[in-house]
């Protein structure tokens, strides 16, 4: 296309050959051009510069155009398009117009000068390339070689300018990546730092034990000294999977053999720490009335999360080391010592046991798929075999205050005449000493949880004491140890906390009593914390077995238990397990601190042993606290809370059964024998005969409990679900919601009432 020339209002010129639009190769470096020299950009973006004559310092000189183009004599073709004005320039799409001509360029007078763009701007041979203040990466800077995103073609070789700078733009970008990424992970890292020193890693406490020459010497499993615990662990794991895939697929070596050890799971990963941002925190804080927000009322409380998460944990947790103990004992596996070293707090298998050493594993019970508790009593040799049985009696108490007892067997395996008693294992759990008595008692739970509690406390309190049921002391303000009477630890224990305790182990001692038993244990180093403020005693039926004397000191030893109970409370009410031994200062000290209640049931317990004093006359000394303990909030989540609900439950359904019994046996109701047949009536027998007189195909009659609970309580909260009610002779049928059947008892049940 040749233009006409002459009067095209801007001329068209050729693109120059080095023009990015012409060809891909590389743009030549700009010749460095004093200000006169350089083409104004208000020019080359806009066509023209206002500052022209009023100073501008730049070039407003076009090459091969006149400074002021003549203006067009006003024509028809001044008012015409641009694009298709005679000699109009010809828009030169990037790229393409390098076809248009096999020379390499538009041909024509016009290309000699310029190109025209989109917006009607003219691209001139010589201006210097426009670069935007922003592009600042060495890519995109003015000396960096042009990037194609296809990179180079084949008969392109990039020169080295284009080399370096891409990969200076890369490296740049691989940098801002990397160094994000290492933020992250580290975060993440020491987010779960504490998980992994606990999970797959030897507690270094353990070590001063028999295991201690069972830890694996630095790189030994492959990885080089100084290897962390996870990451040899992954080093022993994929070595073990390089030895599998050599050997040939599916020669799977044995377990043991290949030391796969499990690696901690990123809690963080599934449920991020909320958030401490207190716009965010808001949002997941119970409203003024005390009820969540609906967005979060969906889930479990962050604090319950993590609890239920690491309890799991610490029931699924294994040993990366070999412990050196057996594999099975009397068909209990997987065998993980729980003992804690004097230097964190624990006997560390101390002598207490009769004089017997005493051991607690955790244990998996294969054919239950059950995690338990072992006690092994070492070097114990069983003299009577009616000793064991002993244990039996124990097995059928059942008390949401006392750790379940399961069986008791005895064993070699251990190298020695062993006796091994089997109880329900609580993960997480320490004993009372440990939680408030104990000098390090800001240690976590046990060598075995997981420290997520700590992280959630840390998150929202950094200053906050970190174990999860150690709420009582440290946290609170309190007046100082109990002066005088070695007192272990410096806060007093609440004495809503203390009530707790003691109304769980009073009534725990109670069913423990009355089943013709003695616990015999009861002790701060004895008595197990399972939960938030929950209790339960241990170690029942040991002794009973280690000094076997047919049963005959019984009564004795309930008395002991008593008196046992008050110096429990002394110990707690004072911080210190010796504060017995000043029994006067110690009274003192509980008075001062505490309600005149508390200081009566310690005397009372304390009191001379005679056969009026029992357990039962405890509960009575301490009444409504009892009743006040029932009510706590205190012992939530747990199953105390969950059986009194049930009970509760149970409570409301027997009214409602009462009602139902009022309305259907009352024929004789205002003389009227069919009462209870008519009206309103009629919908609550048809519905009596729904909930307890189903019957199958054949007329049998169908006892379906949970249908029963299910229908009643559908009944109670009188929902707007509909059921379909059909006479017994099925001659009428009615559809009613359970609010409807609601009302109707509820008015039925006042009629009567007021008769
Ligand atoms: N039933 C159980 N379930 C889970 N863990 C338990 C159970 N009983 C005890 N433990 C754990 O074992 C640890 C040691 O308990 P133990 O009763 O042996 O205390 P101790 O102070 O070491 O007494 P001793 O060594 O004299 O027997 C406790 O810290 C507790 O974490």
């Amino acid at each position: 296309m040749a233009p006409a020339g002459g009067s095209a209002a801007i001329a068209i010129v050729k693109p120059p050959p080095g023009h990015p639009g012409l060809s891909p190769t590389p743009k030549p470096a700009a010749v460095p051009l004093s200000k006169g020299d350089k083409l104004c950009r208000n020019l080359q973006l806009f066509g023209s510069c206002k500052y022209a004559d009023r100073g501008c310092q730049f070039s407003h000189e076009l090459p091969g155009v006149p400074s002021h183009p003549a203006s067009p004599a006003p024509s028809a073709s001044s008012s015409t398009p641009l694009s298709t004005a005679v000699g109009a320039a010809v828009f030169v799409p990037g790229g393409i117009a390098a076809s248009s001509s096999p020379s390499g360029g538009p041909t024509g007078p016009a290309a000699e000068t310029g190109a025209m763009t989109p917006g009607g701007t003219v691209m001139v041979a010589q201006a210097a390339e426009f670069v935007p203040r922003r592009a600042v990466t060495p890519a995109l800077s003015e000396d960096a070689a042009f990037y194609s995103a296809t990179g180079p073609s084949a008969h392109e070789a990039p020169t080295d300018a284009e080399v370096g700078g891409y990969e200076q733009a890369m490296e740049g970008m691989a940098q801002q990546t990397q160094d994000g990424l290492a933020e992250y992970y580290q975060h993440a890292m020491d987010m779960g730092a504490a998980e992994y020193s606990h999970q797959g890693v030897p507690d270094p406490a353990l070590a001063q034990y028999d295991y201690s020459h069972a830890l694996a010497p630095p790189g030994a499993n492959g990885g080089p000294p100084g290897l962390s615990g996870v990451s040899a662990a992954a080093a022993a794991a994929a070595a073990a999977e390089a030895a599998y895939y050599n050997n040939g697929m599916g020669s799977l070596p044995p377990m043991g053999a290949m030391g796969f050890s499990r690696q901690p799971l990123q809690y963080h990963l599934y449920h991020p720490l909320p958030s401490t941002n207190p716009r965010h925190l808001s949002s997941t804080l119970p409203s003024r009335n005390g009820s969540h927000s609906p967005t979060t009322s969906f889930f479990l409380p962050p604090a319950l999360h993590i609890s239920l998460t690491q309890k799991s944990e610490a029931s699924q947790a294994t040993s990366a080391v070999d412990m050196k103990l057996p594999d099975e004992v009397g068909g209990y596996t997987a065998l993980l010592p729980l003992d804690r070293p004097p230097s964190e707090g624990g006997s560390g298998g101390g002598l207490g046991w009769n004089g017997y050493r005493g051991w607690v594993y955790k244990a998996w019970k294969e054919s239950e798929g059950r995690c338990y508790m072992l006690r092994r009593i070492e070097g114990f040799r069983l003299q009577h075999e009616a000793a064991i049985s002993a244990v039996e009696k124990w097995t059928r108490v059942r008390h949401p205050g006392l750790v379940g007892v399961r069986e008791a067997f005895t064993t070699r395996s251990f190298g020695d005449h062993s006796i091994v008693f089997v109880y329900d294992f609580h993960p997480c759990s320490q004993t009372l000493y440990e939680a408030h008595l104990s000098p390090l008692a800001t240690l976590p739970p046990n060598p075995w949880s997981t420290p997520l509690t700590h992280l959630y406390h840390q998150a929202h309190n950094p200053a906050a004491q970190p174990a999860p049921f150690r709420q009582g002391r440290g946290a609170l303000p309190g007046p100082g140890p109990a002066a005088g009477l070695g007192a272990a630890n410096s806060a007093l224990l609440p004495e809503r906390v203390l009530w707790s305790y003691v109304v769980q182990i009073a009534s725990a001692l109670k069913c423990v009593h009355s089943s013709g038993l003695a616990m015999r244990t009861i002790d701060v180093s004895r008595v197990l914390v399972t939960g938030k403020n929950r209790v339960r005693l241990g170690g029942a039926g040991i002794l009973d077995c280690l000094t076997w004397d047919g049963g005959q000191a019984i009564p004795a030893h309930q008395q002991d238990d008593l008196l046992s109970f008050g110096k429990l409370i002394i110990a707690l009410a004072c911080g210190s397990n010796t504060a017995v031994h000043n029994l006067p200062k110690s009274v003192d000290h509980i008075s001062r601190m505490y309600s005149p209640d508390l200081k009566n049931v310690v005397l009372y317990l304390l009191s001379k042993p005679g056969p009026r004093k029992t357990i039962e006359e405890v509960l009575v000394l301490m009444g409504s606290r009892v009743v006040d303990e029932l009510n706590s909030s205190l012992v939530a989540e747990d199953t105390l809370e969950h059986e009194l609900m049930r009970e509760l439950e149970n409570g409301r359904l027997t009214r409602l059964l009462v009602k139902f019994g009022f309305i259907n046996e009352r024929p004789e109701f205002d003389h009227d024998p069919r009462w209870a047949e008519t009206g309103d009536r009629y919908l609550i027998k048809l519905f009596r005969d729904y909930v307890f007189h189903q019957v199958d195909e054949a007329g049998r009659p169908v006892t379906d409990l949970s249908h029963v609970l299910i229908a009643l309580n559908k009944l109670d909260a009188g929902v707007d679900e509909k059921l379909m009610l059909v006479s017994r002779d099925e001659q009428s049928c009615l559809i009613v919601s359970y609010r409807e059947i609601k009302n109707c008892i509820e008015s039925a049940f006042a009629d009567l009432s007021r008769s």
